[in-house]
C-alpha cells in the first residue's frame, strides 16, 4: 500500500494556488508520500485518446490498494478532474481523498452553474479535505453527502527565515492584487499601508499613504514583514464575491503575515475569526476606518502580548504541523470506520 499526492505544475510561479499546492506536496513527501505531478495545460487540445493516456501516465505508480490524496482545483476544468477521480476509482480497492483547495462555483458567480458538478464530483471520493466546518455547511446545502471529511483550519507557509520579533509600529502590511482587491488602489487613511504585490499597468493608486513594495519572493518577504500589523480585506468584487467566500475559504496570506510573526487584522466574519480571537493573534474589523482605528488605539503593551501568542501559531506553521495533521487524519479516516 502506497500513499500518492498529486501536486499542480505548469502555471506562473507567481500563482497562489501553486505555491499552496506545492507548499502541501513539500510536506507530504517528508511523510512518504508518493507525488503524481499535473500539468496545468489547455485540456481541449488534446483528444479524448491523448487524455486518457496522458491520465494513464501520470498514475503509473498508483496500483490496487493505494491511497491518493487529489489536491483539486487541478485548474484544467471540473471534467479533468472528474476523470482523474473516476480513472483512480477504476483501481481495486483504492481509498481517495480530495484536499478541496478553492470552490470554483462559489468564488466566481459566472461559475456557480457547476455547483451540481461540483458536489457530484466531491460525492465519488470516501474523503474529503474542506477548509474550514462553514465551507461544510455551505456544501451540504448543495447535497454534500461525503461522511470522512477533514477540516483544515490554517494554512501552512514553511519557512527557514529565522524568527525576527516585529516592530510596534502604526502601520499595516497587505499581500496580494491590487485588481482582486481594489481598496489598496484609494487608500486615504492615517495608518500607513505597505503594499506587496504586483500592479497592473492600469491600476492608478493614490499614492498618498501607502508603500509600494512590488512582489518579493518568499525569502525577502518574510523579511519585510518586519512591523505593524497583516491585514486581511475581502470586498466583494465584479463576479467575485470575496468578501462571502472569506467567510468559507481561508486566505493563504492570513498564514504569511502569522508566519512572519505579524499579528493580524480581519474583516470580521472571516472564516478563521473564532481561531483568531481564541489565541489572540489578530483583531476582527467591520471596516477600513475600523482598520485605521484598532492601529491607532492598540497599545504597544498589547500588541507584544499578540506577537507572544503569534510566535507560537508562527512555529506550527512554518513547520508544516496544520498540513502534517490534516494528512495524517486523512489517512486515519480512510482506513478506519
Ligand atoms: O510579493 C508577494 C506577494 C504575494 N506573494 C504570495 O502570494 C500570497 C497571497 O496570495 P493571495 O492574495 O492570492 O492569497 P489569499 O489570501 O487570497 O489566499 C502570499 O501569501 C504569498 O505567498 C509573494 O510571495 N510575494
Amino acid at each position: 500500500m502506497k500513499i500518492h499526492i498529486t501536486n499542480l505544475y505548469g502555471q506562473s510561479s507567481r500563482s497562489t494556488a501553486l505555491i499552496a499546492q506545492n507548499m502541501v506536496t513539500d510536506v507530504a513527501t517528508t511523510m512518504g508520500f508518493k507525488e503524481i505531478g499535473i500539468y496545468s495545460y489547455p485540456v481541449h487540445t488534446d483528444s479524448p485518446n491523448e487524455l486518457n493516456k496522458r491520465i494513464d501516465g501520470m498514475f503509473a505508480a498508483v496500483g490496487s490498494d493505494d491511497i491518493v490524496i487529489a489536491q483539486f482545483p487541478t485548474w484544467n476544468s471540473i471534467e479533468f478532474d472528474t476523470m482523474l477521480i473516476d480513472k483512480l476509482l477504476s483501481y481495486r480497492d483504492i481509498k481517495v481523498a480530495i484536499f478541496i483547495h478553492d470552490v470554483v462555483p462559489l468564488m466566481f458567480e459566472n461559475n456557480y452553474y457547476l455547483m451540481p458538478k461540483f458536489i457530484e464530483l466531491c460525492n465519488k471520493a470516501q474523503g474529503l479535505i474542506l477548509p474550514t466546518r462553514s465551507m461544510f455547511t455551505r456544501l451540504e446545502k448543495e447535497g454534500l453527502k461525503t461522511k470522512k471529511i477533514v477540516f483544515q483550519g490554517l494554512w501552512d507557509h514553511l519557512s527557514k527565515v529565522d524568527y525576527h520579533e516585529p516592530n510596534y509600529q502604526k502601520t499595516v502590511n497587505f499581500i496580494g492584487s491590487a485588481s482582486r482587491f481594489p481598496f489598496v488602489k484609494d487608500w486615504h487613511f492615517d495608518t500607513r499601508l505597505q503594499f506587496f504585490g504586483d500592479l497592473e499597468e492600469s491600476d492608478s493608486i493614490n499614492k498618498s499613504n501607502i508603500d509600494l513594495k512590488g512582489w518579493m519572493s518568499d525569502d525577502e518577504l518574510m523579511l519585510n514583514l518586519s512591523s505593524g500589523f497583516g491585514l486581511v480585506w475581502s470586498e466583494e468584487i465584479d463576479n467575485q464575491k470575496e468578501r462571502t467566500y472569506s467567510m468559507y475559504n481561508l486566505s493563504y496570506k492570513l498564514s504569511s503575515y502569522l508566519a512572519a510573526g505579524l499579528p493580524i487584522i480581519v474583516n470580521e466574519g472571516i472564516s478563521t475569526q473564532m481561531f483568531l480571537e481564541k489565541n489572540g493573534i489578530g483583531l476582527v474589523a467591520n471596516s477600513l476606518s475600523d482598520v485605521d482605528r484598532i492601529v491607532k488605539q492598540t497599545s504597544i503593551e498589547e500588541y507584544q502580548q499578540m506577537v507572544r501568542n503569534v510566535k507560537k501559531v508562527s512555529y506550527l506553521i512554518k513547520n508544516g504541523y496544520f498540513t502534517k495533521k490534516l494528512l495524517i487524519d486523512t489517512v486515519y479516516r480512510l482506513l478506519t470506520e
